[in-house]
Protein backbone atom coordinates (compact mmCIF):
# COMPACT_ATOMS: atom_id res chain seq x y z
CA UNK A 1 0.00 0.00 0.00
CA UNK A 2 0.90 3.79 -0.78
CA UNK A 3 0.17 6.07 2.06
CA UNK A 4 1.07 9.80 2.43
CA UNK A 5 -0.01 11.50 5.70
CA UNK A 6 -0.52 14.98 5.61
CA UNK A 7 1.94 15.74 3.05
CA UNK A 8 2.52 19.32 1.45
CA UNK A 9 4.95 20.59 -1.25
CA UNK A 10 5.53 24.36 -2.15
CA UNK A 11 7.18 25.58 -5.10
CA UNK A 12 7.67 29.48 -4.06
CA UNK A 13 4.70 30.96 -3.94
CA UNK A 14 2.47 27.95 -4.89
CA UNK A 15 1.14 25.53 -2.16
CA UNK A 16 0.66 22.63 -4.55
CA UNK A 17 0.27 20.04 -2.03
CA UNK A 18 -1.45 21.39 0.94
CA UNK A 19 -2.00 18.47 4.05
CA UNK A 20 -2.73 15.59 1.43
CA UNK A 21 -3.91 12.20 2.85
CA UNK A 22 -4.76 9.74 0.63
CA UNK A 23 -4.18 5.76 0.29
CA UNK A 24 -3.86 3.62 -2.72
CA UNK A 25 -5.10 0.34 -2.46
CA UNK A 26 -2.91 -2.90 -3.49
CA UNK A 27 -3.70 -4.40 -6.67
CA UNK A 28 -6.30 -1.87 -7.61
CA UNK A 29 -6.75 0.67 -10.23
CA UNK A 30 -7.13 4.10 -8.76
CA UNK A 31 -7.88 7.66 -10.47
CA UNK A 32 -6.38 10.58 -8.88
CA UNK A 33 -9.00 13.13 -10.20
CA UNK A 34 -8.86 16.87 -10.03
CA UNK A 35 -9.14 20.37 -12.04
CA UNK A 36 -5.96 22.00 -13.95
CA UNK A 37 -3.50 22.73 -11.07
CA UNK A 38 -5.23 20.52 -8.04
CA UNK A 39 -1.62 18.70 -7.56
CA UNK A 40 -2.06 15.69 -9.49
CA UNK A 41 1.32 15.41 -10.94
CA UNK A 42 3.35 16.96 -7.93
CA UNK A 43 1.62 13.58 -5.85
CA UNK A 44 2.42 10.87 -8.66
CA UNK A 45 6.11 12.67 -8.47
CA UNK A 46 6.50 12.57 -5.17
CA UNK A 47 5.59 8.60 -4.73
CA UNK A 48 7.96 8.19 -7.81
CA UNK A 49 10.57 9.54 -5.18
CA UNK A 50 11.42 12.68 -8.10
CA UNK A 51 9.89 15.31 -6.03
CA UNK A 52 10.47 15.41 -1.57
CA UNK A 53 7.85 16.71 0.28
CA UNK A 54 8.45 19.54 2.60
CA UNK A 55 6.20 18.39 5.64
CA UNK A 56 4.27 14.83 6.37
CA UNK A 57 5.18 11.29 5.39
CA UNK A 58 4.75 9.09 2.62
CA UNK A 59 5.36 5.42 3.14
CA UNK A 60 5.54 2.55 0.26
CA UNK A 61 4.48 -0.84 1.82
CA UNK A 62 5.68 0.73 5.19
CA UNK A 63 9.08 2.12 4.00
CA UNK A 64 9.81 5.72 2.96
CA UNK A 65 10.84 6.00 0.08
CA UNK A 66 14.50 4.59 -1.20
CA UNK A 67 16.03 2.77 -3.93
CA UNK A 68 14.46 -0.35 -3.19
CA UNK A 69 11.02 1.74 -2.87
CA UNK A 70 11.63 2.94 -6.62
CA UNK A 71 12.40 -0.39 -7.73
CA UNK A 72 8.43 -1.17 -7.14
CA UNK A 73 7.57 1.99 -9.14
CA UNK A 74 7.48 2.29 -12.67
CA UNK A 75 6.72 5.95 -13.80
CA UNK A 76 5.83 6.87 -17.12
CA UNK A 77 8.52 8.65 -18.27
CA UNK A 78 9.58 12.15 -19.46
CA UNK A 79 10.68 10.41 -23.22
CA UNK A 80 9.76 13.98 -25.12
CA UNK A 81 12.87 15.57 -22.07
CA UNK A 82 14.41 12.67 -21.65
CA UNK A 83 15.79 10.83 -24.71
CA UNK A 84 14.31 12.53 -27.89
CA UNK A 85 16.93 11.21 -30.31
CA UNK A 86 16.66 7.62 -29.57
CA UNK A 87 15.03 5.16 -31.27
CA UNK A 88 12.11 3.54 -29.95
CA UNK A 89 14.41 0.21 -29.82
CA UNK A 90 17.36 2.31 -28.29
CA UNK A 91 14.69 3.56 -25.55
CA UNK A 92 13.53 0.05 -25.14
CA UNK A 93 17.11 -1.15 -24.51
CA UNK A 94 18.28 1.52 -22.32
CA UNK A 95 15.16 0.67 -20.23
CA UNK A 96 15.66 -2.69 -20.15
CA UNK A 97 19.16 -2.69 -19.12
CA UNK A 98 18.01 -0.17 -16.59
CA UNK A 99 15.56 -2.10 -14.68
CA UNK A 100 15.92 -5.80 -13.56
CA UNK A 101 12.08 -6.14 -13.69
CA UNK A 102 12.00 -5.51 -17.40
CA UNK A 103 10.13 -7.68 -19.68
CA UNK A 104 11.17 -8.13 -22.66
CA UNK A 105 7.85 -10.15 -24.14
CA UNK A 106 5.92 -7.83 -23.21
CA UNK A 107 7.60 -4.86 -24.43
CA UNK A 108 7.52 -7.27 -27.45
CA UNK A 109 3.91 -7.23 -27.67
CA UNK A 110 3.63 -3.20 -26.77
CA UNK A 111 5.42 -2.44 -29.71
CA UNK A 112 3.08 -4.50 -32.01
CA UNK A 113 0.04 -3.41 -30.41
CA UNK A 114 0.70 0.20 -30.72
CA UNK A 115 1.96 -0.36 -34.34
CA UNK A 116 5.28 1.32 -33.48
CA UNK A 117 8.40 1.49 -35.75
CA UNK A 118 11.11 0.51 -33.57
CA UNK A 119 13.74 2.44 -35.68
CA UNK A 120 11.87 5.66 -35.42
CA UNK A 121 13.66 8.58 -33.66
CA UNK A 122 11.01 9.18 -30.52
CA UNK A 123 11.18 12.99 -31.74
CA UNK A 124 10.25 12.36 -35.33
CA UNK A 125 6.86 10.81 -33.43
CA UNK A 126 3.45 11.88 -33.31
CA UNK A 127 2.29 12.99 -30.64
CA UNK A 128 -0.02 9.72 -30.04
CA UNK A 129 2.53 7.80 -30.71
CA UNK A 130 5.22 9.22 -28.37
CA UNK A 131 1.93 8.48 -25.77
CA UNK A 132 2.01 5.10 -26.56
CA UNK A 133 5.78 5.21 -26.36
CA UNK A 134 5.59 6.15 -22.71
CA UNK A 135 2.46 3.46 -21.62
CA UNK A 136 4.69 1.16 -23.54
CA UNK A 137 7.96 2.01 -20.75
CA UNK A 138 5.81 1.84 -17.63
CA UNK A 139 3.63 -1.30 -18.66
CA UNK A 140 7.14 -3.58 -20.10
CA UNK A 141 8.38 -3.16 -16.07
CA UNK A 142 7.19 -5.66 -13.54
CA UNK A 143 6.65 -3.14 -10.97
CA UNK A 144 4.18 -3.54 -8.05
CA UNK A 145 2.40 0.27 -8.49
CA UNK A 146 2.25 1.76 -11.72
CA UNK A 147 2.03 5.65 -11.94
CA UNK A 148 0.44 6.91 -15.44
CA UNK A 149 0.25 10.90 -15.50
CA UNK A 150 -2.25 11.47 -18.05
CA UNK A 151 -1.67 8.90 -20.04
CA UNK A 152 -3.77 9.33 -22.71
CA UNK A 153 -2.82 12.64 -23.52
CA UNK A 154 -2.15 13.25 -27.32
CA UNK A 155 -3.70 9.55 -28.02
CA UNK A 156 -7.13 9.81 -30.48
CA UNK A 157 -10.15 9.81 -28.92
CA UNK A 158 -11.61 6.57 -30.93
CA UNK A 159 -8.23 4.41 -29.82
CA UNK A 160 -8.82 5.90 -26.09
CA UNK A 161 -10.92 3.28 -24.64
CA UNK A 162 -9.47 0.05 -26.65
CA UNK A 163 -6.06 1.31 -25.02
CA UNK A 164 -7.39 1.10 -21.89
CA UNK A 165 -9.25 -1.68 -21.96
CA UNK A 166 -6.73 -3.87 -23.40
CA UNK A 167 -4.02 -2.01 -20.77
CA UNK A 168 -5.75 -4.22 -18.06
CA UNK A 169 -7.40 -6.89 -19.92
CA UNK A 170 -3.96 -7.99 -22.10
CA UNK A 171 -1.06 -6.18 -20.28
CA UNK A 172 -1.68 -5.66 -15.96
CA UNK A 173 -0.13 -8.38 -14.60
CA UNK A 174 -1.64 -9.87 -11.25
CA UNK A 175 -1.52 -8.24 -8.52
CA UNK A 176 -0.10 -4.95 -9.73
CA UNK A 177 -1.56 -1.52 -9.08
CA UNK A 178 -2.33 1.53 -11.28
CA UNK A 179 -2.48 5.04 -10.03
CA UNK A 180 -3.58 7.52 -13.01
CA UNK A 181 -4.32 10.61 -13.36
CA UNK A 182 -6.61 11.72 -16.52
CA UNK A 183 -8.86 14.12 -17.89
CA UNK A 184 -10.58 11.49 -20.02
CA UNK A 185 -12.59 10.77 -17.35
CA UNK A 186 -15.54 8.71 -19.20
CA UNK A 187 -13.18 6.25 -21.00
CA UNK A 188 -11.34 5.31 -17.84
CA UNK A 189 -14.10 4.74 -15.33
CA UNK A 190 -14.66 1.64 -16.62
CA UNK A 191 -11.33 0.26 -15.19
CA UNK A 192 -11.44 2.27 -11.94
CA UNK A 193 -11.96 0.19 -8.59
CA UNK A 194 -11.20 3.41 -6.21
CA UNK A 195 -11.05 7.32 -6.83
CA UNK A 196 -9.25 10.37 -5.05
CA UNK A 197 -10.89 13.74 -5.93
CA UNK A 198 -8.06 16.29 -5.66
CA UNK A 199 -8.72 19.87 -4.83
CA UNK A 200 -6.34 22.42 -4.32
CA UNK A 201 -3.37 20.14 -3.20
CA UNK A 202 -5.95 18.37 -0.60
CA UNK A 203 -7.81 14.81 -1.12
CA UNK A 204 -11.77 15.90 -1.09
CA UNK A 205 -13.39 12.55 -1.20
CA UNK A 206 -11.69 9.07 -1.52
CA UNK A 207 -13.07 4.93 -1.89
CA UNK A 208 -14.48 2.54 -3.58
CA UNK A 209 -16.23 4.02 -6.78
CA UNK A 210 -19.11 1.74 -6.87
CA UNK A 211 -19.83 2.16 -3.73
CA UNK A 212 -19.31 5.87 -3.64
CA UNK A 213 -21.82 5.94 -6.60
CA UNK A 214 -24.40 3.66 -4.87
CA UNK A 215 -24.07 5.60 -1.61
CA UNK A 216 -24.73 8.93 -3.62
CA UNK A 217 -26.86 7.75 -6.24
CA UNK A 218 -24.98 9.77 -8.33
CA UNK A 219 -22.86 9.09 -11.76
CA UNK A 220 -18.49 9.62 -11.25
CA UNK A 221 -19.20 12.76 -13.38
CA UNK A 222 -22.15 14.19 -10.91
CA UNK A 223 -19.84 13.32 -8.04
CA UNK A 224 -17.01 15.59 -9.52
CA UNK A 225 -19.34 18.12 -10.35
CA UNK A 226 -20.48 17.87 -6.59
CA UNK A 227 -16.89 18.00 -5.51
CA UNK A 228 -15.43 20.30 -7.55
CA UNK A 229 -18.55 23.07 -7.30
CA UNK A 230 -19.95 22.41 -10.67
CA UNK A 231 -17.37 22.89 -12.87
CA UNK A 232 -17.48 20.27 -15.90
CA UNK A 233 -14.15 20.21 -17.27
CA UNK A 234 -11.93 18.14 -15.28
N1 LIG B 1 8.29 22.71 -10.75
C1 LIG B 1 7.34 23.60 -10.43
N2 LIG B 1 7.64 24.88 -10.18
C2 LIG B 1 6.70 25.79 -9.84
N3 LIG B 1 5.38 25.49 -9.72
C3 LIG B 1 5.02 24.22 -9.95
C4 LIG B 1 5.97 23.21 -10.32
N4 LIG B 1 5.30 22.04 -10.49
C5 LIG B 1 3.99 22.30 -10.24
N5 LIG B 1 3.83 23.61 -9.91
C6 LIG B 1 2.55 24.26 -9.57
O1 LIG B 1 1.94 23.48 -8.55
C7 LIG B 1 0.53 23.41 -8.76
C8 LIG B 1 0.13 21.94 -8.93
O2 LIG B 1 0.67 21.48 -10.15
P1 LIG B 1 0.45 20.00 -10.71
O3 LIG B 1 1.25 19.89 -11.97
O4 LIG B 1 0.71 19.02 -9.64
O5 LIG B 1 -1.11 20.02 -11.03
P2 LIG B 1 -2.00 19.01 -11.88
O6 LIG B 1 -3.20 18.71 -11.05
O7 LIG B 1 -1.18 17.85 -12.35
O8 LIG B 1 -2.43 19.93 -13.11
P3 LIG B 1 -2.85 19.61 -14.63
O9 LIG B 1 -4.17 18.90 -14.59
O10 LIG B 1 -2.96 20.95 -15.24
O11 LIG B 1 -1.74 18.78 -15.24
C9 LIG B 1 0.24 24.26 -9.98
O12 LIG B 1 -0.13 25.55 -9.54
C10 LIG B 1 1.57 24.29 -10.71
O13 LIG B 1 1.69 25.47 -11.48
Amino acid sequence: MITIDQGSKRFGSIQALDGLSLQVEEGRITGLLGLNGSGKSTTLKVIAGLLHLDQGEIRIDGEPPSISSKQKIAYLPEIDVLYPWMTVSDAVTYMKDFYADWDDQKAARLVEYFQLSPARKIRDLSKGSRAKVKLLLALSRRAKYLLLDEPLSGIDVLAREDLIQALVDDFLEEGQSILITTHEVKEVEPILDDVLFIRAGKIALQGNLEQLKAAKNLSLVEIMKEVFGGVHHV
